[in-house]
């Protein structure tokens, strides 16, 4: 399988609506060049992670703008979309809702983020918990879905490998000042879970936060298979060899010595 990952630029200067346009196209453009099957967008790219005040003004239905714009995308391009996430606008409280959809333009799955980012501000008390994992199967693999500070928590990590996942696809806006926490829990979730890890984050400076880029892909034994740079837009693409995860697995079958329900003394 081809994934190509889209490091996009979000500065300030740059409107919501035209951004929108400019990815549809950038899409499209890197599936048809690529060949890509698989394409993979940041977190909240519409607005910026950091634009806390833009997440209630551009707030969307599920199915608004963003989701009409992608749907599209993935039919036109033929591919695979993770479209990154949208804050989402839902029964009365917001979300940060990752969309993926199939090539002929289907949702295949909606992941409202787990683990909100900012402790006692931001994200975290503007937005709402997701509290179910997602997972998408295709032809080729089962892809589980993560997003930016989830990465911090290996638990649901497990939970998509317990659910069939193989290739994790994280979105995010991490922030340029934790980059060496982005780039080494990333191989860290593909070493302890034996998948692939296709992290996609955001560049440039948005509400004053310099974006960390360096977006990456680890195979499952943590080799990084390509890295972006930390400050531009980019793409990246890469073949993943999927037979690498059972393989990975067979060779070295660390997941089956899991020891469950061990607690400590007294607990
Ligand atoms: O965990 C981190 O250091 C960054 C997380 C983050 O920026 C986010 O989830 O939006």
């Amino acid at each position: 399988m081809r994934a190509s990952l889209l490091q996009i630029a979000v500065d300030d200067d740059e409107s919501v609506i035209s951004r929108r346009a400019r990815v549809s196209s950038l899409v499209r453009e890197v599936a048809e060049r690529e060949g890509s099957g698989l394409v993979v967008l940041p977190e909240l790219w519409t607005t910026g992670a950091f634009g806390y005040e833009a997440f209630a003004a551009e707030a969307e239905p599920l199915e608004g703008p963003t989701y009409e714009v992608m749907a599209e995308t993935a039919r036109a391009a033929g591919v695979w979309l993770h479209a990154g996430s949208i804050p989402e606008a839902g029964d009365g409280t917001l979300y940060n809702t990752s969309l993926v959809f199939s090539p002929s333009g289907e949702l295949a799955a909606a992941y409202r983020k787990i683990h909100r980012f900012g402790f006692d501000k931001g994200e975290a008390v503007l937005m709402g918990a997701g509290h179910e994992l997602a997972t998408v199967r295709t032809p080729e693999t089962v892809l589980g879905l993560a997003t930016c500070y989830d990465l911090r928590f290996p638990e649901l990590f497990r939970g998509l490998v317990d659910a069939g996942a193989e290739v994790f696809v994280v979105p995010a806006g991490w922030p340029a000042r934790r980059r060496a926490h982005w780039s080494l829990l990333a191989r860290a979730r593909a070493v302890e879970d034996q998948v692939y890890v296709l992290a996609c984050g955001t560049a440039g400076t948005h509400a004053g936060v310099e974006q960390a880029g360096a977006s990456v892909v680890v195979d499952p034994w943590g080799g990084v298979l390509a890295e972006a740079s930390p400050t531009r837009e980019a793409v990246l693409t890469v073949d993943l060899d999927l037979a690498k995860v059972a393989g990975t697995r067979e060779q070295f079958p660390a997941l089956k010595d899991r020891r469950l329900g061990v607690a400590a003394p007294g607990l």
